[in-house]
């Protein structure tokens, strides 16, 4: 998250938005002064298609506004009252009313679908339609002769100053096919289609399917079906094909209700046993799949489909049960997901969890057992992810002038791909809908002419407060070649406006939204491709509350607490920032200004080890004068913002062959966050648990490094199987702990089986 003040590339467009949207305010309620031609509003849009046209070959960003939220319509359509586009008022949306509109041109994509249209009366408007299914393409929604309705049109001022009718909610748009009645005498199709049987809907269905264009053929199907004779054989078959076509849009709600459909008149019917199974499999109802899958065994014990999909159910019921995962084989898909949308074939767990209440935090998750430090909490399947490594992620900075905040990522595409969802299968929206919203007012109503009400603002209110900023993974393979990748333009842009300061993708899981904040938690969270993982970071006894670091930022405590007010509202109050609070500014200053200057020695890093020599003794001199900035003692108070200059420092001292140094200094550096390590046993344990996130695991490298280097093989193979253990419970995974670290540990001489 950003403030508007910053220097800012993009600040010149906001600015001059800003001034107009301003404005516009005074023009609530009345008609637009100056109307431009039909001629130029064509002309612009055409222009801006070409200009849509050259941005989707570049990487995206996207620049957008938040505008007065507007509720949708819940209104049946035939209780609203008709308007013309003259009736229209700025800055309102119009209750109580519709608009009768036809598409004049073909339309484009920027942030939403843009197109052109005029009413009965010939007058012309821009139309912006927000929240549409991504995966089809503009043209296939709304091409030129496309006859819509807007219920309750919200018509405004655009940033460029011009007027538009924009169209948030799904709900509030109705597209009507040429056969249907509510389209004006004068814009029905002249000529007349030939009567069309079910079956040429049927054959059309299957021609689109096969150009894997679902929607169209999920809509030649339904077409279909309005025709077709009830009980017939042909409304069977529809159905069925139907049912497959959902289930490539992921629609798996529809898709079960049209294969219990085929199986209400055919109980044994092969493909809708089939079709029904892989819809319960898909929304992880693995029992009802199991018991489906084996129904069609009995008939048809061959079917080969049925025997893997059915031993796919036992391992997903076996890790709904158990937690036991082939993390190993899951990281390794994930990695061939290339630029692909990927999502992982396993089931959710759920551990020893439950939701209650947590007070004026409202709810939160609390342990239902004592629980050992690194057992896994959970592994939750995304609602809806957007990765920014999948080709097609949209990252958009969302500005919103009346915070005077930028929020950017891919968040909007994560709303609009969340709406999508919610839209198609209500059932599970209730999940989604049970997240906080905070003061959001939510309309009445779930259904309006026999569609589902999706509030684009609600789903927009609900992401902000829940969702995870996320990688595809949280080990990467390098982790050393990492740290001095230089970031690309576009990474920087979005990393200095995340709240977390990262460049990542977003979503949403729904148990671990449940999650309040503690900026030292007692968990750690992890992402392998869309399943996220809580393990434990110390014994937790039972009835304890989990709490997760939302930000899991060094950054000090004014700072997080803005974003905290500002995205979540909330004040934090835990340990870590009361006694942050209390220390003076002075203080707090001082180690700012220390840490800014060590993070700058990274450059020395990059160059040649001769340069590497320079830095060490100012880099050293900096590490010590950040911990004379603490005065409370470590175990109440670690040293966090030390994390990543201490990690520079000790890369510096291995590379110039300091390895006593960095041994003292690493050990050093873990009981300043905290930890108490004893050797024990033959073991080395933990004694005390300190501030636990992935970062700290290159503290574990270099301990491990310098004691090899210094001859202490003993040494460096106990803290290896302790960093393991610790590896665990930040990646999620222990898996592939030697596909990570391997290189870096033989390297420095140490066994890695
Ligand atoms: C992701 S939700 C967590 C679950 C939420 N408590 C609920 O009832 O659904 C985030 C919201 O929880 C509350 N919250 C989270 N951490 C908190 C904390 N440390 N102190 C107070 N409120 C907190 C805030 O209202 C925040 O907007």
């Amino acid at each position: 998250m950003f403030a508007f003040e910053r220097e800012d590339s993009r600040r010149n467009y906001f600015e001059r938005a800003e001034i107009i949207l301003k404005a516009a305010e005074g023009w609530k309620g009345r008609k637009p002064i100056f109307k431009p031609s039909r001629a130029s509003v064509i002309y612009c849009h055409n222009a801006c298609s070409s200009r849509a046209q050259a941005a989707e070959t570049k990487p995206n960003l996207f620049s957008n506004i938040a505008y007065n939220e507007h509720p949708p319509c819940i209104a049946p359509f035939d209780t609203l009252e008709k308007k013309y586009l003259e009736d229209l008022r700025l800055e309102l949306a119009h209750r109580g009313s519709y608009v009768i509109l036809r598409a004049v041109v073909n339309p484009n994509r920027y942030v939403s679908i843009s197109t052109i249209a005029e009413d009965e009366n010939g007058e012309v408007e821009l139309v912006e339609i927000y929240n549409q299914d991504d995966r089809r393409l503009p043209v296939s929604i709304v091409p030129e002769g496309q006859v819509f309705i807007v219920k309750e049109p919200f018509f405004k001022t655009t940033s460029g100053g011009g007027t538009a009718i924009r169209v948030d909610h799904v709900s509030d748009i109705i597209f009507l096919d040429g056969e249907d009645e509510r389209i004006p005498e004068k814009w029905r199709p002249r000529l007349r289609l030939l009567a069309r049987r079910p079956l040429d809907w049927k054959e059309d269905g299957n021609r689109f399917y096969g150009e894997k264009q679902y929607f169209e053929a999920a809509q030649c199907y339904t077409k279909g079906l309005e025709l077709a004779e009830p009980y017939s054989e042909i409304e069977r078959i529809l159905l069925l094909n139907r049912a497959q076509a959902y289930l490539e849009l992921g629609y798996t709600e529809k898709a079960l209700v049209d294969a219990d459909k085929v199986l209400g008149q055919d109980p044994l019917n092969i493909k809708a046993l089939y079709r029904s199974a892989v819809s319960c499999y898909e929304d992880g109802d693995y029992e009802s799949a199991k018991a489906r899958l084996v129904k069609l065994l009995k008939e048809f014990p061959e079917n080969k489909d049925a025997k893997d999909r059915l031993l796919r159910t036992f391992r997903r019921l076996q890790e709904q049960r158990s937690g036991e995962y082939e993390f190993a084989k899951m990281r390794n898909e994930v990695k061939e997901w290339g630029n692909k949308k990927g999502k992982l074939d396993c089931a959710e767990y759920v551990g020893p969890v439950r939701v209650g209440h947590a007070g004026s935090k409202g709810r939160g998750l609390f342990t239902t057992r004592d629980v050992k430090f690194g057992e896994l909490l959970l592994c939750s399947k995304a609602f809806k992810v957007c990765h920014k490594e999948a080709k097609g992620a949209r990252f958009t900075i969302l500005f919103n002038f009346k915070t005077r905040n930028g929020q950017s990522g891919t968040h909007p595409q994560l709303v609009q791909e969340l709406i999508q969802i919610l839209y198609h299968n209500p059932k599970k929206a209730k999940r989604f809908y049970e997240l906080t919203s905070g003061d959001y007012e939510r309309v009445k109503g779930e259904m309006v002419d026999g569609l589902p009400i999706v509030d684009s603002h609600l789903v927009m209110r609900i992401m902000l407060k829940n969702c995870f900023g996320c990688a595809r993974l949280s080990a990467l393979d390098d982790p050393l070649e990492n740290l001095f990748k230089d970031p690309t333009e576009e990474d920087k842009i979005i990393a200095e406006a995340s709240p977390t300061g990262r460049a990542e993708g977003s979503g949403i899981w729904i148990l671990p939204s449940y999650m309040n904040h503690s900026c030292w938690p007692n968990s750690v969270r992890s992402f392998l491709g869309d399943l996220l993982i809580v393990r434990a970071a110390r014994d937790i006894p039972e009835g304890e509350e989990i709490t997760t670091d939302y930000l899991q930022s060094e950054s000090r405590v004014e700072k997080r607490q803005k974003l905290f007010r500002s995205q979540w509202a909330f004040e934090c109050q835990c340990a870590l920032c009361e006694i942050e609070t209390a220390e003076s500014d002075e203080v707090k200053d001082k180690r700012e200004e220390l840490v800014e200057k060590a993070l700058k020695f990274k450059v020395y890093l990059k160059q040649s080890l001769t340069k590497v020599g320079e830095g060490i003794e100012p880099m050293i001199k900096l590490v010590k004068a950040i911990e004379a900035t603490y005065s409370t003692p470590e175990f109440l108070y670690p040293r966090v913002p030390l994390i990543s200059p201490t990690h520079i420092l000790h890369t510096f001292l291995v590379r110039k062959e300091r390895p006593p140094d960095v041994l003292a200094l690493a050990k050093g550096a873990l009981n300043g966050l905290g930890f108490k390590i004893q050797l024990k046993g033959g073991k080395l344990v933990i004694e005390r648990y300190g501030y636990l996130q992935f970062p700290i695991i290159s503290l574990f490298l270099h301990v491990i490094t310098a004691a090899a280097m210094c001859d202490q093989p003993l040494t460096a193979t106990l803290w290896r199987d302790l960093m393991i253990k610790v590896y665990e419970v930040v990646a999620g995974e222990r898996e592939s702990f030697f596909d990570v670290y391997g290189r870096s540990l033989l390297e420095a001489g140490v066994p890695v089986d």
